[in-house]
């Protein structure tokens, strides 16, 4: 079996008006792999070409020119999308259903028997964390759970491959958290996540790769790790040091030729601090912060 579950060669999508005539160059010559069970991140600025990439996998568009293959299928075979699962960046989903309805919908569109589609949709909805609103119709729903039903319906096939445009939208930094470890989890279980987003530290937390592309072209590829290690410099984390312990460091390192460009207390993420707080205030609900005074990852 190929280790590629996305191959994709010089691909190119040229948008014709109504006498088609060329219009937009979306994409031009796009080469890569995706490899199985890998999270792929695909950034660029706005009108990049992500959302005409994604649509060419799933073969709602036709290329211009260049191969696609997918699955081991070309992309125009339409039975390699019973493996994938799509969440679009604005779900089109019935405003007058409920959680539970969607999916049973979207079971049936599958061709579930009954039996599955309970079972799919009572795991999903939980897994989504959307029990407790199963009932609700989608057009009560905020952007957040709006969000999660999306997920839970690209999921219903239990699909080998999920493609995820923009998954973070919208969601607020506890959202974003769920929605991250939710597609975290679907590597655990193998599958190979495709994502576009805009939202770079959720990019960095989840993806294994990504490519960046610009007006259509592949501009920058790689393991995103090795892509932001700066190999020309050190760094080091100790407990808390003493100023002579500081000193001390600081003449060792000078006799190494090493140039100290920093010591300093190392910072978190401010994702990091709202989460503890959020945290720490549902365990002591009356507890208040000082000015400046914060939760400790302790007390969360
Ligand atoms: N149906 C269409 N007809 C004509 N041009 C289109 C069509 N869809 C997209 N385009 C153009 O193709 C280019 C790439 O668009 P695409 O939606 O793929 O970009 P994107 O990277 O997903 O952008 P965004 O970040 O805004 O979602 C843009 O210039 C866009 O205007």
């Amino acid at each position: 079996m190929s280790d590629s579950v996305i191959e994709i060669r010089n691909l190119s999508k040229v948008y014709r008006d109504f006498w088609g005539r060329s219009k937009v160059k979306a994409l031009n010559s796009l080469s890569l792999d995706v490899k199985r069970g890998e999270i792929f991140g695909l950034l660029g600025p706005n009108g990049s070409g992500k959302t005409t990439t994604l649509k060419l996998l799933l073969g709602l568009l036709f290329p211009s020119e260049g191969q696609v293959r997918i699955l081991g299928q070309p992309a125009h075979d339409v039975e390699k999308n019973e493996r994938i699962g799509y969440l679009p960046e604005e779900s089109y989903l019935y405003r007058f259903l409920n959680a539970d309805e969607t999916l049973e919908f979207y079971g049936r569109l599958f061709k579930m028997s009954k039996a599955e589609r309970r079972k799919r949709s009572d795991e999903l909805i939980k897994r989504v964390g959307l029990d407790q609103a199963r009932r609700r119709q989608l057009k009560e729903y905020s952007k957040g759970m709006t969000r999660r039903i999306g997920l839970a319906q690209a999921l219903i096939n239990d699909p080998e491959l999920v493609l995820l445009d923009e998954p973070t939208s919208g969601l607020d930094p506890l959202g974003t958290r769920d929605m991250k470890d939710m597609i975290l989890k679907l590597r655990d279980e193998g599958k190979t996540v495709v994502m576009c987003s805009h939202l770079l530290a959720d990019v960095q937390d989840v993806c294994d790769r990504i490519a960046i592309l610009f007006r259509g072209e592949l501009k920058v590829i790689g393991n995103v790790q090795e892509l932001l290690s700066s190999n020309d410099e050190t760094q080091l984390l100790t407990s808390t040091l003493s100023e002579e312990a500081i000193r001390d460091v600081k003449e060792t390192l000078k006799k190494h030729g090493a140039d100290v460009k920093n010591i300093s207390h190392p910072t978190s993420t401010l994702e990091d601090l709202f989460l503890r707080t959020v945290a720490e205030s549902e365990a002591r609900p009356g507890r208040r912060f000082e000015p400046g005074e914060r939760p400790t990852s302790e007390s969360a």
